[in-house]
């Protein structure tokens, strides 16, 4: 089998790929299985920026396929922050500080204009420079408090419409079959075979 590293640290979205990535043939591994200590530096100002940085990083450093994902949530009545700066939205790479400044910067806005996105970009390169690009997205609403224990980041105050739920009250199942990051997988998938064999 052959094995294809998901250049992430967040072990969130590691456990995602590896749900989604069971029903196929890949030996899925992340940077976890790795001694080497990987240095990203994610300055990028698009999520197709930041995830061919780490997936070109990634791939010079091990020489295997690597895929990598960037993402983030856009917020409409920041004018779409914090995009790309989601995971440090706070300060620090600190999941309930980045949600607490989410509710105090809408703070006073109504449930209508609190619409907001989650986005994922997926970039995976071979070392013969093959590259393979998705994107998924997945619309909702910035609830006033958070809501449920699953998943990860801003997840608890991600309303979707669809499950009257918040992200972070769904079953793993259900989080992958609507949200950004099983879009933009859905989507690599189509396309892996042709990337894979090329
Ligand atoms: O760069 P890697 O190592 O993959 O991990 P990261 O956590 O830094 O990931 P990003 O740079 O893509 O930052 C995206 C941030 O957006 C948030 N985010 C992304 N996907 C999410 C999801 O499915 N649910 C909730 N929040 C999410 C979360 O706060 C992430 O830290
Ligand atoms: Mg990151």
């Amino acid at each position: 089998m052959d094995t294809l590293v998901i250049a992430t640290k967040n072990q969130g979205k590691a456990r995602e790929y590896r749900e989604m990535l069971a029903p196929y043939k890949i030996d899925v591994k992340t940077l976890a299985d790795f001694s080497q200590p990987i240095e990203i530096n994610e300055n990028g100002t698009s999520f197709l920026e930041n995830a061919t940085i780490k997936a070109k990083t990634v791939m010079k450093k091990l020489g295997i396929p690597v895929m990598a994902d960037d993402s983030g949530l856009m917020v409409d009545a920041l004018n779409g922050a914090p995009g790309v700066h989601s995971a440090r939205y706070a300060g620090d790479h600190n999941d309930q500080a980045n949600n607490a400044k989410l509710l105090r910067d809408l703070s006073g806005v109504v449930t209508e204009q609190r619409t907001a996105h989650f986005h994922t970009t997926i970039v995976a390169l071979k070392p013969d420079g093959a590259k393979l690009v998705a994107n998924g997205q997945v619309d909702g609403r910035i609830l006033t408090s958070p809501r449920g224990k699953n998943g990860f980041g801003y997840d608890p105050l991600f309303y979707v419409e669809q499950f009257g739920s918040s992200m972070a009250e769904l079953t793993a199942e259900q989080k992958n079959s609507i949200s950004h990051r099983g879009q933009a997988l859905g989507e690599f998938m189509k396309h892996f075979a042709e990337w894979w064999n090329k």
